[in-house]
């Protein structure tokens, strides 16, 4: 059945099950508006500097992609939250993107621009940043603005601690060809046990030898969610999450460290550093492609 707001995931232990419920219960107070604001305005996406986070991230995403082993139908999108960004470099590979993620809130702030409503995020900079990235000139900018439109086919409720984080037949039976998940397990996850059951679970979505990029945060232990919601966040490091992915199975292909300047460190998490992964899920039997 689709992931309902408040479970508790099938977390295995009743403590683990507990606190993912009271995660959950965290997550009831988060604010798209304000989560955007503090995270995807200036400084953090300053597009005239070149040691900004997002132009960062969005750089390592097209890289990602022109290398051009990244392919397929489908992409997937795990804990979208209310953010386009993240599948920006995607949408001009795959001709099905899934998105995704636990609040209605945020599949709502999704579903806005989708539909090209007034009063959503403006997320034009974010396009004509990486149509540059493209070498395309900032003008087309529209047309990447329409094939994200047509190629996003569903915004679909997740969870990711539960072993079937998706619904029942939400993507082809082989799984998709790549998935991103951006800065979600780590603050999704109460601890680190369930930050790798988590992993495992969205790595199950994926089809053998297709890939996995994750971006996310290092050394973050919470972070601002709305005007006064604080959520815990399991801090992670260059150890412990390369750990965890050995443990989902995971083959890293790429790992990317931006270590944050102090004027990036504005008071709304205390994020010390992000990284980029590039995996893949090897091919059954464990052959190479
Ligand atoms: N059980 C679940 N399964 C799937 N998704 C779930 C579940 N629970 C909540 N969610 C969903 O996952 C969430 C994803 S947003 C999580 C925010 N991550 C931390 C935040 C992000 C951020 C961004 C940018 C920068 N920077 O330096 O530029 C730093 C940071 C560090 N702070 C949210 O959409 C929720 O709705």
């Amino acid at each position: 059945a689709p992931a309902k707001e408040r479970d508790g995931g099938d977390a295995e232990e009743p403590a683990a099950r507990n606190s993912i419920a009271a995660m959950a219960r965290c997550y009831q107070g988060f604010d798209p508006a304000v989560y955007l604001q503090y995270n995807y305005t200036a400084p953090r996406a300053d597009f005239g500097r070149a040691d900004s986070i997002v132009p960062w991230k969005l750089a390592c995403l097209h890289e990602a992609f022109a290398e051009g082993d990244v392919k397929g139908e489908t992409l997937v999108d795990v804990g979208s939250g209310p953010t386009l960004y993240q599948v920006l470099s995607g949408c001009e590979v795959f001709g099905r993107v899934v998105l995704t993620d636990f609040l209605e809130v945020n599949r709502r702030e999704l579903r806005r621009w989708l539909a090209a409503e007034e009063g959503g995020f403006d997320w034009t900079p974010y396009l004509q940043h990486v149509c540059r990235l493209e070498g395309r000139g900032p003008s087309a900018w529209r047309e990447k603005a329409a094939r994200l439109r047509s190629v996003v086919s569903e915004v679909l409720p997740i969870d990711v601690h539960r072993p079937c984080p998706l619904a029942p037949g939400s993507l082809p039976a082989s799984g998709a060809d790549c998935l991103v998940s951006s800065f979600c397990l780590e603050s999704v996850s109460p601890d680190l046990g369930s930050f790798t059951q988590a992993l495992r679970h969205v790595t199950s979505l994926v089809r053998p030898g297709g890939h996995v990029l994750l971006i996310g945060a290092l050394g973050e232990t919470y972070y601002m969610a709305g005007r006064d919601v604080r959520v815990p966040v399991v801090p992670l490091d260059e150890a412990t999450l390369c750990g965890s992915l050995k443990a989902s199975g995971l083959e890293l292909l790429r790992l990317c460290i931006y270590t944050l300047p102090a004027d990036m460190r504005v008071g709304v998490d205390d994020v010390s550093g992000i990284f980029f992964i590039k995996a893949r899920k090897p091919q059954l039997g464990g052959g190479g492609d």
